[in-house]
């Protein structure tokens, strides 16, 4: 599939404004890429990607993640989550995608990992920072993301965690690790 039917196809699955999201993760993610040394053409791929499976019914996630053995765990967190998940699948099987970097870095973009990729890392920042998104700490965000990733990035899942704190929330420990990963790896930079 070219790259304008594939635009058209995930368009058509989710509301506008959700994809003029889409399409502030595409942009940005490239300017990441072109900064931090990335591939401009993956960050794209995977931007478009990325929130494939945002609008799906619960229940039909809840069944791609028993079927495909994806972490059971994620079913006891948020269900926010699991979009993130089971879009890599629907990018695998329903698009073809077979590029485990694409795959990894929209499987990973919301929770983010240890070993956070390149293009994971992106991703993920180019989530947080789209030039749509308006959120307390946003502008630090943009700010650290002018010179270090993982800085950025960091500050980029302190905001997420800080929010899950403040509703009482349950904080999916992956995340707490991808923080725990990228402290490490920026202070050994
Ligand atoms: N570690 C986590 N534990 C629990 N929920 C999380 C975690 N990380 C993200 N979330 C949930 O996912 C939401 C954001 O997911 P995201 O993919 O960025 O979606 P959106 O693009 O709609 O903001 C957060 O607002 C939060 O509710």
């Amino acid at each position: 599939m070219n790259r304008d039917s594939l635009i058209q196809s995930v368009r058509e699955q989710m509301p506008e404004r959700r994809w003029r999201h889409v399409e502030g993760v595409m942009e940005t993610a490239v300017i990441l890429a072109e900064r931090f040394g990335g591939d401009p053409v993956k960050a794209d791929l995977a931007s478009i990607l990325h929130d494939v499976a945002k609008y799906w019914p619960v229940d039909r996630m809840e069944q791609v993640i028993r079927e495909e053995a994806l972490p059971s765990d994620l079913l006891v967190f948020d269900k926010e989550l699991w979009h993130a998940p089971v879009g890599a699948v629907v990018a695998e099987r329903q698009y073809g995608i077979s590029d485990p970097d694409v795959l990894d870095a929209v499987r990973y973009h919301t929770s983010g990992r240890v070993g956070m990729t390149l293009l994971d890392k992106i991703v993920c920042l180019a989530d947080y920072m789209e030039p749509g998104r308006d959120f307390p700490g946003v502008h630090k965000i943009r700010e650290l993301a002018e010179h270090s990733l993982e800085e950025a990035l960091i500050a980029g899942f302190d905001s997420t965690i800080s929010f899950l704190l403040q509703k009482g929330k349950r904080i999916y420990p992956l995340t707490v690790a991808a923080r725990n990963d990228l402290i490490l790896l920026s202070q050994n930079l």
